[in-house]
């Protein structure tokens, strides 16, 4: 782990939450266990804010809900006030990406509902659920349901319905991304607003999010997860003056920083590639297709933010095509800069079959689902199987969602390469026509 430090130190709190050696693993089905975090070491102290920053897969969530005790550790203790947590925990309520309302309740049972499970007397909880929906701005709304309601009022009722605990530590999943880029930033400013007052009951923030120009707003400590399994890779701590100014040369130089701690390979980590724990990023070829011919645009290199800036993204906008190219062997990064190999800029100026033809090499070299996929299509009776067969081994590792959405990618890139095609009829994988699948040493 590197240990960063930017600035001036944060604050010196009292530690709220203590996450000691803690690794989680996951039974997966006739497989061996997934272990998804490593060894976390963490606190929350008061008067701060932390964001836990990695990649899709590298465990935030399961951290998250592992300090919120609504999962056990398998290994190492959480603890709440020096107390080891043996359900959930009390001091902590969570805000959650996909709001999770009930929709038969008005905003104000919504509200009232953590109080409810807590036996509190009608009154006081009417009271303060009140208070809360006039400090997060629902107040002319306690009477709607979550249906009348706006993506951006929804969630200010997710954060209402944490803040009524009145939690020492709140914990947010990535609340924010599912929202519109402007109401997302209109509550990212409310919430630092907030936290500056004084009738804020939270002591301090935990925050999941993927987004680093997020973290770097809002944070005073930012916790880097790698993945494969989770572990903190780095910890930079964030003395920017509040409110933050995105443009600051401050500002760009840390998300240039924390981008090279995210996309850096992490020397203690070499598990062999499978379509499991080397998920495919999602990323068209497409997509690829015009990140490459941009970067060659510019003589083979860039540096992201600007790029992004450029084209009114955000470098995590960018990300999934970045990793996929990289995966592939297309791109290089080092710190913030991104670099086209050699196959880059052949990929860059190759007529139409020379660039099938390299990138169905590439594929099979580098994307281990569409190496699979090839290799039992192959080894097939007729050059054809049932995609629900795929399916279900990528079931092993992942969510049906996240499944699905592999197969989608290994399918998109397979296409292109004319490694093999989707038959949506049949609902079968067929093998492709690629002379690159006559050479028996990528097959
Ligand atoms: N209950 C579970 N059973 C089995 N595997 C799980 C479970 N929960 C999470 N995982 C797996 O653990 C890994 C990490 O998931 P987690 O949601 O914590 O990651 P994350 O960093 O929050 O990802 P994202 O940014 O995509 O939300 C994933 O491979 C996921 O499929």
């Amino acid at each position: 782990m590197t240990l960063v430090q930017m600035t001036t130190a944060v604050s010196t709190g009292r530690t709220i939450v203590s996450v000691e050696g803690v690794s989680k693993e996951f039974a997966v089905r006739g497989g061996e266990p997934l272990r998804v975090l490593d060894n976390i070491n963490l606190q929350l102290r008061e008067g701060e804010i932390v964001a836990l920053l990695g990649k899709s897969g590298s465990g935030k969530s399961t951290l998250l809900r592992t300090i919120a005790g609504l999962i056990p550790p398998s290994d190492g203790i959480v603890r709440y006030r020096d107390e080891p947590l043996t359900g959930s925990n009390p001091g902590t309520a969570v805000v959650f990406q996909s709001f999770a309302l009930l929709p038969w309740l008005t905003v104000q049972e919504n509200v009232e509902l953590g109080l409810r499970a807590r036996g509190l007397d009608p009154d006081v909880r009417r009271r303060r659920a009140e208070r809360v929906i006039d400090l997060i701005g629902l107040d002319g709304f306690a009477n709607a349901y979550p249906k009348e309601l706006s993506g951006g009022m929804r969630q200010r009722v997710g954060f209402a319905r944490a803040l009524v605990l009145e939690p020492e530590a709140l914990l947010m999943d990535e609340p924010f991304s599912a929202l519109d880029v402007l109401t997302a930033e209109n509550l990212r400013t409310e919430l630092t607003s907030l936290w500056g007052s004084e009738d804020f009951p939270t002591r301090s923030i935990c925050l999941v999010t993927h987004n680093i120009e997020e973290a770097v707003l809002l944070a005073d400590r930012v916790v880097v997860l790698g993945a494969n399994p989770g572990r903190i890779k780095a910890e930079l701590t964030i003395g920017l003056p509040r409110p933050r100014d995105r443009r600051s040369a401050g500002f760009q130089a840390l998300v240039d920083q924390i981008y090279a701690e995210l996309t850096g390979a992490d020397p203690a980590v070499q598990p062999e590639a499978t379509p499991l724990n080397r998920p495919l990023p999602p990323a068209s070829v497409g997509g690829m297709a015009g990140l490459v011919e941009l970067l060659a645009a510019r003589g083979g290199k860039a540096d992201l933010p600007v790029v992004a800036a450029e084209l009114t993204f955000e470098v995590d906008d960018l990300m999934p095509l970045v990793d996929a190219a990289a995966l592939l062997g297309l791109l290089e990064v080092a710190d913030a800069d991104v670099y086209l190999t050699a196959e880059g800029l052949r990929w860059a100026s190759a007529d139409i079959p020379t660039s099938k033809e390299l990138f169905a090499r590439l594929a099979l070299r580098h994307a281990p689902l569409v190496r699979v996929i090839c290799r039992a299509l192959r080894r097939s009776r007729n050059g054809r199987l049932r995609d629900s067969f795929f399916r279900d081994l990528l079931s092993g590792g992942f969510s049906d969602a996240e499944a699905n959405r592999q197969l989608a990618i290994a399918v998109d890139w397979g296409r292109y390469g004319e490694l093999f095609d989707h038959d949506a009829v049949d609902s079968e994988l067929v093998l492709g026509d690629s002379l690159v699948l006559g050479d028996t040493k990528e097959g």
